[in-house]
């Protein structure tokens, strides 16, 4: 693996473009903004999504999408619900994409690799998700992800192209685990946030994570998933960090919320994606035609429709309790 190019120029994009330059592989960056093409490549930042961390000077951006053409593999970083339209544009189909944003497709009920292979059926597909801000990471401190891939030479290829020892990378070979646990906990975040913007406490804060777990146990477990990749980095492991810090740009959103502000306005002319409040109506919605509990999950749904705080949080504290477990 030569040249990798990393589709996506926010934060994320630009962290591991940070992370594959600092590998030693030669780095191209497609992004959408002009702006963000010219501050990488003058000014080697990105002031527009990760202002004030100096990138790899290595790392070459741009906005023509043909030019990652001659890559060896690429790192799709778009938000969710714009990647199927940005992989039908994408040049060719037998370059291995690895997949590293964290959604489930609005429209469709679809999990990422499924939009991937729908939009260039037979491209070779693998899933990178774990506990990432993307400041820390592109700042070079330690961090631990997932890749998971079927076809495993295709895993091993990938890891030895990116790994080193602050960016440590896992193998799994459950793709589908891998990409619920991002996604869900997305959703169980903003219920975290409104925890504190409500001012409820931290025994309901960790309350919510170990039944926000269930709850993405029980819908993995259900989709496929492998309990293990549930527990593990891409599942509990990104739970528990975006669960607990204002980092998170769902837990913040959260905190908006439980603060009584309401969603329409948290969302108007916001920049940066809070992908869990894209994620929340399809995965409630896919919970409900396959009969999986999922009732944090049903009240971050409320919410995000402009439910009031008040009646959401009482019809979830008056549910009988269940028997512990999933
Ligand atoms: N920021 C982080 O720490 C992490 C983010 N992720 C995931 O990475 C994905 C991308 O998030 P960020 O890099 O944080 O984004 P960001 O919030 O920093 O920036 C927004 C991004 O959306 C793009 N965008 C807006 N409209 C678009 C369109 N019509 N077509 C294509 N792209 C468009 C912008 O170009 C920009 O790259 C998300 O799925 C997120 O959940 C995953 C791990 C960590
Ligand atoms: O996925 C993330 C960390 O792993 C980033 O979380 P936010 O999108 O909530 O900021």
């Amino acid at each position: 693996m030569k040249r990798v190019a990393v589709i996506g120029g926010g934060a994320w994009g630009t962290a591991l473009a940070q992370v594959a330059a600092k590998a030693g592989r030669d780095t191209l960056l497609w992004a959408l903004e002009s702006d963000v093409v010219d501050g990488i490549n003058e000014s080697h930042e990105n002031g527009l999504f990760l202002p004030g961390i100096p990138l790899d000077p290595a790392i070459r951006a741009t906005g023509d999408l043909d030019e990652i053409a001659d890559c060896d593999a690429w790192l799709v970083v778009t938000p969710a619900q714009h990647m199927r339209a940005v992989l039908e544009r994408a040049p060719r189909c037998d370059v291995p994409r690895i997949l590293c944003s964290k959604g489930i497709e609005e429209h469709r009920g679809e999990l990422l690799h499924q939009v991937a292979a729908e939009a260039c059926p037979g491209a070779p597909v693998a899933v990178l998700s774990g506990p990432t801000f993307a400041h820390e990471v592109a700042k070079g401190l330690p961090t631990a992800v997932t890749l998971a891939a079927e076809d495993e030479s295709l895993g091993a290829r990938l890891r030895a192209g990116l790994a080193q020892p602050t960016f440590r990378i896992y193998a799994s070979n459950d793709v589908a685990g891998a990409e619920i646990g991002g996604a869900v906990k997305n959703v169980l975040a903003i219920a975290c946030g409104v925890v504190e913007g409500r001012g409820l406490g931290q025994n309901a804060r960790s309350a919510l994570i170990a039944r926000g777990f269930a709850e993405m146990t029980r819908f993995g477990v259900a989709m496929g998933a492998r309990r293990e990749t549930l527990a593990g980095l891409s599942g509990l492991g990104d739970l528990v960090l975006t669960c607990s810090s204002t980092s998170s740009r769902n837990y913040s959103l959260g905190v908006g919320l439980g603060q009584g502000k309401s969603a329409t306005e948290l969302m108007a002319d916001r920049r940066t994606v809070a992908e869990g409040a894209f994620t929340a109506p399809v995965l409630a919605r896919l919970a409900k035609q396959r009969g999986i509990d999922m009732p944090i999950v049903d009240a971050v749904d409320a919410l995000l429709k402009d439910a009031r705080v008040d009646s959401v949080l009482e019809a979830l504290l008056s549910r009988p309790p269940r028997v512990e477990g999933v």
